[in-house]
């Protein structure tokens, strides 16, 4: 593996407000990285400064051996970026729009290759005034690949958008790291990072508070394990030595079902446990942690509501 983006202990703060406080993480070549966190948490800070966009107080960047702080210029010739809410002129088409950023480069890509890969073909005449939440995202996809990047950051790319047009984008995503291109992908949706990620940071207050394959993290370290089942008896009649099982280590009810947490062996502790006593459980469900999950334990409050337009 090459590793294309090495941030350490990056720091900014604006005033007395410390935005990032030693962050730091590796991005891979050809991989969809995702930097997740709540709004506030520094994620689009950390970007910038990779981007050459912003000064860093502390740490180093580096972007394919470039560092953007000091050469902004060369950072330009691999790196993408598209950031929240692109705005363009109201009567520009789409088409115009593609040809004037790719005039900014020394060897843009094919624009009419990017219109049709994003999909855009139908609408290359359409004004940006006249496209949709889904379609502006698009095009503002196309624009940071228009350079040819090696790298693109696509910040918050589906706030926004409603579902059918968020998995349309997710799919452009995919379709574009098909192409070689590695994505740094900034989120606040744990569903968006799940689905796209490869790997992934999650910041919160400006800090890296975990890191890892979203399967992996989901996982968890100590591999918890959680599922549900109905009993045909009172639950109070099996509590005592379910509780007794080292590997349950909480058991709760829920509505008509009973909730138990704990290691790798739980169920099969539980089902022989319940043997024993000559009872059979009905109904036995294994729930899966979520990203979301994950996200809670480690920062230890939930991810901000955000709302989605329909
Ligand atoms: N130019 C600025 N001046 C002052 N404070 C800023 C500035 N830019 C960001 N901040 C503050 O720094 C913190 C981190 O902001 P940042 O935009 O990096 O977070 P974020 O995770 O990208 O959040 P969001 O998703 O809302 O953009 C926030 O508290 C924000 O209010």
């Amino acid at each position: 593996m090459t590793t294309v983006v090495r941030v350490d202990a990056l720091r900014k703060s604006y005033g007395s407000r410390h935005a990032v406080r030693g962050v730091g993480f590796t991005v891979e070549q050809g991989e969809i990285f995702g930097i997740l966190g709540p709004n506030g948490a520094g994620k689009t800070t950390t970007v910038e400064a990779l981007a050459g966009l912003r000064h860093a107080d502390g740490g180093t960047v580096s972007v394919l051996g470039i560092d953007p702080q000091r050469d902004p210029a060369a950072i330009k010739e691999v790196l993408g970026v598209q950031l929240q809410e692109a705005r363009l002129p109201d009567r520009i088409t789409v088409s115009e729009a593609l040809r004037l950023y790719a005039s900014f480069y020394p060897a843009p890509a094919d624009t009419d290759e990017l219109i049709t890969g994003l999909g855009l073909a139908e609408h290359r005449d359409t004004r940006f005034a006249k496209l949709s939440g889904g379609l502006r995202q698009r095009l503002s996809i196309a624009l940071a690949l228009v350079g040819n990047p090696r790298v693109a950051i696509l910040d918050e790319l589906t706030t926004g958008l409603d579902p059918q047009a968020r998995r349309a984008v997710w799919d452009v995503v995919e379709r574009v790291r098909a192409g070689g291109v590695t994505i740094i992908l900034v989120t606040h949706f744990m569903d968006e990072a799940e689905r796209l990620c490869d790997r992934l940071v999650i910041i919160d207050k400006g800090k890296v508070v975990a890191e890892g394959a979203p399967a992996e993290l989901i996982r968890g370290a100590e591999g918890e394990r959680v599922f549900r089942m109905r009993l045909p008896v009172p639950f109070d009649q099996v509590r005592d030595r379910l509780q007794d099982l080292a590997d349950v280590d909480t058991l709760t009810t829920v509505a008509d079902e009973v909730e138990v947490r704990g290691g790798a062996h739980a169920l099969p502790a539980v089902v022989l446990s319940l043997a024993e006593a000559a009872v059979v459980p009905d109904g036995i469900r294994t729930l899966s942690r979520s990203l979301e999950d994950v996200f809670v334990e480690v920062t230890g409050h939930s991810p901000e509501p955000v709302e989605v337009s329909a």
